[in-house]
């Protein structure tokens, strides 16, 4: 893949049918569950993205290696599969993933009896794990406002626990949505676990097999979200989302309600139409923090200010997504502070007119939320090859629907 390309659209009216790439929050929950039930379960519409592709793999391989790249599921969901399951593997990932705290997770996986090692810096990867002699404990506190992929990670593995797990959440439960769609994808597999107050507790069972086919990716569509909000015209359907969805990235259907997109359910998928939008917002993002990037981009394009809570957690993702979005929407006259203690003001200016080129990050996200900004100017996106992560054919689809591609060594 090229080192940048520039991406413009000659007449800024959108129209056409996308089949967006599946949920891979979705598809890696189905996998670390289905091959922890050991029965041959039948997995529909798995994800493209390089995130699901991976785990398929790793889940066959033999290697005592494993390279989870950069994918926090994978990282997260493999520590607790390889310690419940006795496997003795290293676990490492790319230099960010190896920046991207585990030490929760470890130090949870430990108490239940794993033996995990830190083969370099204490509390990240990589790991050595070495094998799983029951503890009998059955409650733990572990925090939950860090990541809810350690939670979600220790669920899936709780079932096959002799005793089960009691888990109590300390602290605020951030990404609360993920938690609830491992206890759906549990429940879909036949595994149930009760959520009450800040305790969720899953008894021993047994998961069985199933059929389950993963929905469209959420987070995937608010980048045609953002495209109708900038768009002179649109009328554009996103094929295979649906109204009651394990994701809670779907919240981006009453976001963009705000910002100019009205959605309309239909039996496909859902139908993306322009509306007008208001001129500041205030958005808590503790629930879904993988649209903060769209929304900060798309404001900034569109002169909308917008309040914001609820980014710890964007500073340990794919790359340091507040310092990242504060440098990459100064080159649209845009600020974005820090104004009290975890609440973050986009104060948009008026778009420069040329020289668009926006930065990257080894950050999917990066890439993807401020290309919508090619319909207003034409921009340079760097290093566009990182929306393999989640959504590889990002740039095919743009091209669909009219948008202009130059591609750049
Ligand atoms: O469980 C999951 O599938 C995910 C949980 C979230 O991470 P955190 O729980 O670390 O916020 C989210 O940002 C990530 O893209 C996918
Ligand atoms: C944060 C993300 O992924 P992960 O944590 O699974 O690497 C993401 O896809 O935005």
């Amino acid at each position: 893949m090229s080192q940048s390309l520039t991406l413009s659209h000659p007449t800024g009216k959108l129209t056409g049918r996308i089949k967006l790439p599946a949920s891979k929050s979705e598809a890696n929950r189905a996998l670390i569950i289905a091959a922890l039930s050991g029965q041959a379960s039948q997995l529909h519409n798995l994800s493209e993205a390089n995130d699901t592709q991976l785990l398929q793999r790793l889940l066959q391989s033999d290697a005592e290696t494993i390279d989870a790249e950069d994918a926090g599921t994978v990282m997260r969901f493999l520590t607790a599969f390889y310690a419940i399951t006795g496997q003795q593997k290293t676990l490492t990932g790319t230099d960010r993933m190896c920046q991207r705290p585990i030490r929760i997770l470890v130090e949870a996986l430990r108490e239940l009896g794993a033996s995990i090692a830190y083969v370099g810096e204490e509390g990240y990867p990589p790991l050595k794990i070495s094998g799983f002699k029951g503890s009998g404990q059955k409650h733990l506190k572990v925090r939950s406002d860090i990541s809810s992929q350690y939670i979600s990670a220790l669920l899936m593995m709780a079932p096959l626990l002799p005793d089960g797990l009691e888990l109590e959440l300390e602290g605020k439960i951030g990404s609360r949505p993920y938690i609830e769609m491992t206890r759906s994808l549990m429940q879909h597999f036949g595994v149930s676990a009760d959520f009450t107050g800040n305790t969720i507790t899953v008894k021993p069972q047994k998961y069985k097999a199933a059929t389950f086919r993963v929905e469209s990716d959420w987070s995937a569509a608010s980048y045609w979200y953002s495209m109708v909000a900038l768009a002179k015209e649109a009328e554009i359907t996103l094929l295979g989302l649906k109204e009651q969805s394990f994701q809670g990235d779907r919240a981006i259907a009453d976001i963009m309600y705000r910002l100019g997109v009205y959605t309309e359910f239909t039996e496909e998928g859902v139908r993306l139409l322009k509306k007008e939008h208001e001129r500041h917002i205030s958005l808590d993002f503790s629930d879904c923090p993988d649209l903060a990037q769209t929304v900060v981009a798309l404001c900034a394009a569109m002169g909308v200010r917008v309040d914001m809570t609820g980014l710890e957690s964007l500073r340990i993702k794919e790359t340091d997504r507040i310092q990242a979005l504060q440098i990459e929407v100064l080159s649209m006259n845009a600020s974005l502070q820090e104004v009290t203690p975890g609440v973050f003001r986009l104060e948009p200016g008026i778009l420069s007119k040329k020289d668009l080129s926006f930065r990257t990050y080894q950050d999917h996200r990066m890439a993807m939320a401020f290309a919508p900004v090619a319909l207003l100017e034409p921009v340079v996106i760097q290093e566009p090859g990182v929306v393999r992560k989640s959504y590889p054919r990002f740039w095919e689809d743009l091209e669909k629907v009219g948008f202009d591609i130059k591609y750049t060594a």
